[in-house]
C-alpha cells in the first residue's frame, strides 16, 4: 500500500465522527493492505512496532520539531517550528503547513516517476531509525526523518507522518477498533479476535492470521514463551469489599518492588519484562539464575522484584529502582543492592497456557513449580475477616506495602484493571505525576535543575499541581538532570519546560484547593519518592484520582 493511500484513508477515519462507521473504514484500510497488513494495523493506532518491541523509536518532539524545520527549507527554523506547535497543539497540522518536499505545485498532480512512498518502506526506514544508538543517533534520527518528510507529496502524507512518529495519529482509532475493524474485514468472531490480542499483543499477527487463517488460525495463536502480554492490574479495595464481592477471598502480600514478567524456557534464554513489557533481563542476572536453578518447564510467571537485606527481608521499593532497567555497572550494583523474585502467578506451565484457568489453580501450579523456595508468594483463602485481617497485619509487620485480596475463581486478564484483584494500602496515598518543567538549583546545586515542577494527567493534556524540591539526594538529582535532559522544550532564565515524559512518585502531607496551578489543587509539603521509570505518562495519576483524594480528606 502507498503511504498517500494510506494517509487519505487516514483521513477519511479522522473525518468520520460515528464509531460503527469509522470501525468500517478502518475494516476497508486493512482488508486493502495486502502485504502491508501488520504494518498497517499497527499505524492506524499511531504504533510502528508491536507494543511487546524491544524497538522504539525514541523520537521526542524535540527532534521531530528539527526534521520538520529542516524539511520546510531556510525560511524557516525549530522555533518557529515551535510557536506554532504552541498555538495549534498539532504537529501533524504544522507539518502539513509547511512545503516539506519542495513538490508541490504541479508536482503534487503528476505522476512523479515512482518515487512515492511506500508504507513498508516507511516501516523500514523507521525500523532503522530505532536503531540508531549512541552519539551521532540524534542526527542520524533527524536525517531519517527529514528524508521521508522531503519525499511525502501530499499534506496527508506530511501530516500523518509527524504523527505517527510521536505516537498520536488522533483519527480516533484506539485499540477496540482495530479488534472490531479486523473482526469486520474477515469476517471472524470479535471474542476470537480479542483473545489472539490478549494473548499476543500483537496487531500485526492477529490481523494477518485472521485474514489468511480465520477462527481456527486465530484459536490457535497461544502464549509464546519470549513475548510478554500485558499484566493484571488492580483496584484499591478493602476487605468489605472484598467479601462482599466473592464468597472466599485470596489474599497475598502486596509486595513493595517492581512488576515482572519472568519467560523461562530451559532450552532457550530466561527473559524478564517489565509491567511496560520492556526487557530487563540484563538488569536482573539474580532472577535469571533463580529460573534457570528451579525451573525445568517452559513457564511464564507473574511477580515482584523486591530489594532484601542480608536476612532476605524486604527494602523500600527505592532500592530496587536502583536496579530496574539498569544497563551499567550491573555486576557492582548487584553488590549493593540483592534482588529476588516474588512470584504470585503462573500464566503458562509446560505448555499449558493457564489464563483462563482460576487463580487457585494457577497458585497451585505456581508452587509446585518453584516448590522448596521463598519465591511463591504465601496464599491464603478465606472468608474469614479476621483471618484475613491478621495476614494484612502479618505482611506490614513482615516490611511489605499491604495486601492484595483476589478472587479466587477469577481468570487472569491481560491489561484488565478490573475488580478481582483489589490492592489495599494502610500508608497515605502516594501520587504518581509527571514532570512538565523544572527550575536550576541555587548555590551549591546552581548547576542542576533542582526544583521540579509536577503536573497530573487529565484526557486532553496534563494540569500543573506543585513543586518537589525536597528528598533527592545529590547523585538522584544528577540522574534526574540525565533523564529530563532529552525532554527540554525551552528555557527562560531560571525556569524551564519539560515534555511530558518523566514520571515521579510523590509523597505529601495534604491536597489543598488553590488557584496557585492550573489544576486548581497543590500539594503541602510534597517530597520525592521516586523515579518511576516503570511507567509512561499515560500511567500516571489522574486528575480525576486527585480529585477524589482531596474530597476522601475533608
Ligand atoms: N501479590 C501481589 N499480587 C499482585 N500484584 C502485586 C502483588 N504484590 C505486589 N504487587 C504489585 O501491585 C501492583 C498492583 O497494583 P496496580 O495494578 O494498581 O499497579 P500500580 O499502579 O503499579 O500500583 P502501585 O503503585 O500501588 O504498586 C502490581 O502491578 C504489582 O506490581
Amino acid at each position: 500500500m502507498q503511504f498517500a493511500e494510506f494517509a487519505t484513508r487516514a483521513a477519511e477515519v479522522e473525518a468520520e465522527p460515528a464509531d460503527l462507521e469509522t470501525i468500517t473504514l478502518v475494516a476497508s484500510i486493512l482488508d486493502d493492505a495486502d502485504a502491508a497488513l501488520p504494518i498497517v494495523a499497527r499505524f492506524v493506532q499511531g504504533r510502528v512496532f508491536p507494543a511487546y518491541s524491544e524497538r522504539k523509536l525514541d523520537i521526542g518532539p524535540r527532534l521531530c520539531r528539527e526534521a520538520i524545520a529542516r524539511a520546510a527549507g531556510p525560511n524557516v527554523d525549530a522555533d518557529d517550528v515551535e510557536d506554532e506547535l504552541a498555538e495549534t497543539g498539532d504537529i501533524g497540522g504544522v507539518a502539513a503547513s509547511y512545503d516539506v518536499g519542495g513538490q508541490r505545485g504541479l508536482g503534487a498532480f503528476t505522476d512523479t516517476g515512482g518515487d512515492d512512498l511506500d508504507v513498508r518502506e516507511v516501516y523500514d526506514e523507521l525500523t532503522g531509525l530505532a536503531a540508531a544508538a549512541g552519539s551521532g543517533s540524534e542526527d542520524a534520527k533527524v536525517a531519517t526523518l527529514f528524508g521521508l518528510l522531503t519525499r511525502c507529496e501530499t499534506d496527508a502524507e506530511t501530516r500523518y507522518l509527524a504523527r505517527l512518529v510521536l505516537g498520536e495519529m488522533r483519527i480516533g482509532v484506539g485499540e477496540g477498533t482495530v479488534r472490531d475493524a479486523t473482526a469486520e474485514a474477515f469476517d471472524v468472531p470479535v471474542a476470537a479476535v480479542a483473545r489472539a490480542l490478549q494473548v499476543s499483543n500483537d496487531y500485526g499477527l492477529v490481523a494477518e492470521t485472521a485474514r489468511d487463517r480465520g477462527v481456527d488460525g486465530l484459536d490457535a495463536v497461544h502464549l509464546d514463551i519470549g513475548r510478554p502480554v500485558k499484566a493484571m492490574l488492580a483496584q484499591a479495595g478493602s476487605v468489605a469489599d472484598a467479601l462482599g464481592a466473592w464468597d472466599d477471598v485470596a489474599v497475598e502480600p502486596k509486595f513493595d518492588g517492581a512488576r515482572v514478567q519472568l519467560h523461562h524456557n530451559p532450552d532457550g534464554p530466561t527473559e524478564v519484562f517489565s509491567r511496560n513489557m520492556e526487557d530487563v533481563t540484563d538488569a536482573l542476572p539474580e532472577v535469571v539464575e533463580f529460573a534457570e536453578a528451579h525451573l525445568d518447564v517452559p513457564a511464564i510467571l507473574d511477580g515482584e522484584v523486591v530489594a532484601v537485606d542480608d536476612e532476605g527481608d524486604p527494602l523500600p521499593f527505592q532500592e530496587v529502582l536502583r536496579r530496574f532497567r539498569r544497563k551499567h555497572d550491573v555486576e557492582r550494583m548487584r553488590e549493593e543492592v540483592r534482588v529476588e523474585l516474588r512470584a504470585f502467578d503462573c500464566l503458562h506451565a509446560a505448555g499449558d497456557d493457564l489464563l483462563n484457568v482460576p487463580l487457585v489453580e494457577r497458585h497451585a501450579t505456581l508452587s509446585e513449580l518453584l516448590d522448596g523456595t521463598d519465591a511463591v508468594s504465601e496464599f491464603l483463602v478465606s472468608d474469614d475477616p479476621d483471618e484475613i485481617e491478621a495476614v494484612a497485619a502479618d505482611a506490614l509487620d513482615a516490611g511489605h506495602e499491604g495486601v492484595m485480596l483476589k478472587d479466587p475463581e477469577s481468570a487472569y486478564t491481560p491489561g484488565k484493571r478490573g475488580k478481582q484483584w483489589l490492592k489495599r494500602k494502610p500508608d497515605v496515598e502516594t501520587l504518581d505525576l509527571v514532570v512538565t518543567g523544572a527550575e536550576w538549583g541555587e548555590g551549591r546545586r546552581a548547576e542542576t535543575l533542582g526544583t521540579f515542577l509536577l503536573s497530573a494527567r487529565t484526557d486532553d493534556g496534563y494540569e500543573t499541581i506543585g513543586k518537589v524540591a525536597t528528598g533527592l539526594d545529590d547523585e538522584e538529582l544528577a540522574a534526574l538532570d540525565d533523564r529530563l535532559a532529552p525532554y527540554v522544550r525551552d528555557e527562560d532564565g531560571q525556569t524551564v519546560e519539560i515534555d511530558p515524559a518523566v514520571v515521579l512518585e510523590v509523597g505529601y502531607e495534604e491536597i489543598q484547593r488553590s488557584p496557585t496551578y492550573s489544576s486548581g489543587y497543590a500539594l503541602r509539603f510534597p517530597r520525592f519518592l521516586a523515579v518511576r521509570d516503570d511507567k509512561d505518562p499515560a500511567d500516571a495519576d489522574s486528575l480525576a484520582r486527585v480529585e477524589r483524594l482531596a474530597e476522601k480528606q475533608s
